[in-house]
């Protein structure tokens, strides 16, 4: 059998290893010489523990440094040789029909079922969370869509199969036209549907109507499980006579009294109705917002799943996120390159990409246990009994019930692990601890595509909740500086702790935000002075790193200006969604709030959408947020203002305050953004006003403060 995919080491690994070490001896000296002037001033001890911090996240991140991997997959040999393909069932996510449109949702759907796969072997089930009757309506209508689209990609090599993203790109003529006004009626419908709120009984035939009537019984959080098949590939199909793949809504059970697990106890349901129906050996994970870009990604990943000297420990195969409609600078830094291709090129090289939840084919068996433990014969397909048949639907609807929650391991031992909010961060990490390998996929052609948030509210709100998921994991008996280590390898510890300390940048970011500008305003000096030597040790230390991002970021097709903006949402996130996510978290701990999932919006808002494509922050809502960012961004305009004065009166003292009038010239021009939004806009995105009043009462207090101090 001829190798199916190849693989080389990143020519960079070993300039990065060189590198590490005269980094090291430079961070070394520094901190060295913090101990020897360790004094009890209060900036001088906090400055001490910020380079401290960004010390040990810098050694934290090495590993995704050390041994980088790149790949290749021939996917056409698969053919050649007459692989047999494996069943495949997909799973998607949803969970509010309000934030996350429908007819996006059916799009994605779609954009599955048109995956060049034999249709007796491909099953598309989608978990709706929200279990609302708008969704299962549009699915309704999705899978009598289907009928059309399926064909008609087939026939006509398309390679984009979501009918919004096509219908988006391009104009529709002839035979497309049609299609269009096709998928325009469909999504006429659902979005008349979802702004009445209800599916009107007149839109429905009599058989589809008593569903929607046992529906209105119902509320979101307490309801019964309800599964519906929509298509069935034995019995169902397309305008051309082919089978269409299966297609089957699910709504779980939910009860007040049984803790859901978010998007991991969705999945987990998932797993067992799959095993209920079809049982395929190979998952994907997707959520609801990323659609397939192209339709032989599958055989692709199958390229390492059939792989036999890899498949016995082989657990996943990820794709990146990879996403649409970025606008030109990525003001959000919403394509987050440093965690989905530099990261897991990294750890690829290690134990193996870690799970980022969506785009990601899975072993099924790989939930069920260690690699030792499992036998491949439980996870055969199934494919002789219909799944419309009384006997199947009860099996499914008894695997959606609560009931499995209680009495086994689902989320403890098998299946998407509960625990943390960043489910897929944690799944990927306890694989990997049992013994799994994983493996990166990144062709040239993004396999997925999904949607970034649009609001810079939104951005920080995902963040935010991803802090306080990863955590969860980094203070749970699970450390992966304790646990990782040991149980993965020494490396993929390490980095799987980076992860989890993500947001512990706010304490080094606040700190260097604020401290050196205050005593910048008091004149104080902080660092050392452009004639001492250990001012080239604070310029190597500051241009090596920044140096050294902008060059990884640019290599995975980067531009400069969206790695500035990337550098830009770091020290953002650092002031606002970090610190608050930790807060949350510390709140969490003391047993005041659960935290919980807040869904990122994927709604298309005009105003929203346009200031967004117009490359201007939408800020908008008044949020405890945007005041610790309005604060700083005040403290370091005044005091960087003033620091240019003094700088032009007496040159003398730009001698011991350059540094510092540098870096807070650097946060000035990083939040030039925020000073717009504030003083100079007018939209309906700008700062609203009682957050620049708040912000400017917070800086006036911070001066006093400050004065006091000095
Ligand atoms: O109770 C819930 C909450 C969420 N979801 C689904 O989970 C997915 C991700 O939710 P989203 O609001 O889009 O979160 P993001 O932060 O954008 O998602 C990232 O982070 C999540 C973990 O926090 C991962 O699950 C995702 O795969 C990853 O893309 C969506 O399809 C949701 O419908 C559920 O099914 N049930
Ligand atoms: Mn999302």
């Amino acid at each position: 059998m001829a190798r199916l995919h190849s693989h080389h080491i990143h020519p960079r690994a070993m300039l990065n290893r060189i590198h590490f070490f005269f980094y090291s001896a430079a961070i070394i000296a520094l901190l060295h010489r913090h101990i020897a002037a360790i004094s009890l001033a209060a900036t001088s001890s906090l400055l001490f523990l910020a380079d401290l911090t960004l010390a040990f996240m810098w050694l934290l991140s090495q590993g995704f440094r050390w041994r980088p991997i790149l790949r290749q997959e021939f996917p056409h040999l698969l053919r050649q040789e007459n692989h047999q393909l494996p069943a495949l069932d997909v799973f998607i996510c949803t969970a509010d029909p309000i934030k996350e449109p429908p007819e996006s949702v059916v799009s994605t759907a779609l954009s599955a079922m048109a995956f060049d796969y034999p249709a007796d072997r491909l099953s598309v089930y989608v978990s709706d969370d929200g279990s609302s009757e708008l969704t299962l309506f549009s699915f309704m209508e999705a899978a009598k869509f289907a009928r059309y689209w399926l064909p008609f990609c087939r026939e006509n090599n398309i390679l984009e199969r979501s009918p919004e993203a096509f219908f988006e790109s391009g104009d529709a003529v002839g035979e497309a036209g049609k299609m269009k006004a096709l998928f325009e009626g469909l999504r006429e419908k659902v979005k008349a549907a979802v702004k009445r709120g209800y599916v009107a009984l007149n839109l429905v035939d009599s058989s589809e109507e008593k569903i929607f009537l046992n529906w209105k019984k119902f509320t979101r959080r307490d309801h019964p499980s309800h599964i519906q098949v929509l298509c069935e590939s034995r019995k169902d199909r397309d305008i051309a006579g082919h089978p269409l793949p299966n297609l089957i809504y699910m709504s779980r059970e939910k009860r007040p009294s049984s803790p859901h697990h978010f998007k991991a106890g969705a999945l987990n349901a998932l797993l067992r109705v799959s095993e209920a129906m079809t049982n395929a050996p190979v998952l994907l994970t997707l959520d609801c917002d990323m659609h397939a870009n192209d339709p032989r990604s599958p055989q692709r990943a199958l390229c390492y799943l059939l792989d036999p000297d890899l498949a016995p420990n082989l657990a996943y195969v990820q794709f990146p996120q990879r996403y649409r409609r970025i606008n030109a600078d990525d003001i959000y830094g919403g394509e987050l390159r440093r965690i989905f291709l530099i990261g897991s090129r990294g750890l690829d090289g290690l134990h193996g990409a870690n799970y980022v939840g969506t785009g990601c084919f899975f072993s099924r068996r790989s939930l069920f246990g260690p690699p030792s433990a499992a036998t491949a014969s439980n996870y055969e397909s199934k494919g002789c009994s219909f799944l419309r048949s009384e006997l199947v639907l009860q099996e499914a609807h008894d695997a959606a019930s609560c009931r499995y929650e209680h009495v086994n391991d689902w989320g403890y031992q098998i299946g998407f692990r509960y625990g943390s909010l960043v489910e897929d961060y944690y799944t990927g990490y306890q694989l990997h601890c049992e013994g799994w390998r994983s493996v990166f996929c990144n062709p040239d052609r993004s396999a997925f595509l999904g949607d970034a948030p649009r609001s810079l509210y939104d951005s920080l709100g995902q963040t935010r909740r991803w802090a306080v998921g990863l955590y969860e994991v980094a203070f749970s008996g699970y450390c992966p500086l304790l646990y990782g280590t040991r149980k993965a390898s020494l490396i993929t510890g390490l980095c799987y702790m980076h992860y989890a300390l993500w947001a512990v940048w706010c304490f080094p970011i606040t700190i260097y935000t604020l401290f050196p500008q205050l005593a910048l305003f008091y004149d104080k000096p902080l660092f050392a002075k452009v004639s001492d030597p250990w001012f080239f040790i604070y310029a190597y230390l500051f241009l090596a790193s920044y140096g050294q991002d902008l060059i990884e970021f640019m290599e995975v097709g980067g531009l400069i200006r969206r790695w500035w903006s990337d550098q830009r949402m770091w020290v953002i996130r650092g002031i606002t969604s970090s610190a608050f996510g930790t807060l949350d978290f510390i709140i969490s701990k003391i047993g005041l709030l659960a935290p919980g999932f807040n869904l990122t919006s994927k709604a298309n808002e005009e105003e929203v959408n346009t200031l967004y494509d117009s490359g201007k922050f939408f800020f908008g809502t008044s949020s405890p947020l945007f005041i610790s960012m309005g604060t700083i961004a005040i403290i370091n305009l005044t005091s960087f203002i003033f620091g240019i004065l003094k700088a032009v009166r007496s040159i003398g003292t730009m001698d011991e305050m350059f540094l510092q009038l540098l870096l807070c010239g650097f946060v000035v021009t990083n939040l030039v953004p925020v000073y717009e939004a504030m003083f100079f806009r007018n939209d309906a995105g700008r700062m609203p006003r009682s957050v620049t009043n708040a912000s400017i009462l917070l800086t006036i207090t911070f001066f006093c403060v400050g004065r006091m101090i000095s």
